[in-house]
């Protein structure tokens, strides 16, 4: 069985194979349908949604999965989120992840457009976070990255089809 994962992000894409390793994994990048950068919960749960279809659909897939990075503003707090979906037959499997806090000077410019991997790498003057460690292994001294983010969530999403999968040849 084939999974698409719908996107070229490193830390993506690593995390679905690791979780899902005894199918094939490939990535493909898709529309989220959303902005570049959500700026909600709700947002960026649909950009995983949305590319979890569209991953099955462009891969000819039976399951395929989206993964979408965004920050929730707060008054004046900002966090950074994560979601990912599972998509398979007619089923959505969704899942989120945990969330820090990031600078809150972030939100103006966040609010202007602008992506948080470029303030990222303005912040700490290196470059593509987003493809390695990414804001949470930065903002967590490396102890939490951005791959075991996806990881977690991509384990959360595996368990809850195994435990439909078994309920279905259960019926
Ligand atoms: O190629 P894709 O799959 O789009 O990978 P991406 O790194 O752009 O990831 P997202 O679109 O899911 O994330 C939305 C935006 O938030 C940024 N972002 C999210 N999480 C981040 C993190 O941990 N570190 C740096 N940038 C992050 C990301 O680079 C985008 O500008
Ligand atoms: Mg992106």
């Amino acid at each position: 069985m084939k999974i698409i994962i719908g996107s070229l992000n490193p830390t993506k894409v690593g995390a679905v194979k690791k979780v899902f390793n005894q199918y094939k994994v490939e990535g493909l990048n898709v529309p989220s349908n959303v902005s570049n950068q959500p700026l909600t919960d709700q947002e960026t749960m649909q950009g995983a949604i949305n590319r979890a279809y569209n991953a099955r659909i462009a891969g000819e897939s039976e399951i395929g999965i989206g993964l979408e990075g965004g920050v929730i503003i707060e008054n004046d707090r900002l966090f950074l989120c994560n979601w990912g979906a599972l998509v398979y037959e007619n089923e959505v499997i969704l899942a989120s992840g945990a969330k820090i806090l990031l600078p809150s000077e972030f939100i103006n410019e966040l609010r202007n457009g602008t992506e948080l991997s470029v303030l990222m790498e303005q912040y700490t003057n290196e470059k593509d976070i987003r493809s390695k460690e990414g804001a949470v292994g930065v903002f967590t001294n490396g102890r939490i990255t951005r791959t075991e983010i996806f990881e977690h969530i991509c384990e959360l999403l595996f368990g809850q089809y195994e435990f439909k999968k078994r309920k279905e040849e259960n019926n």
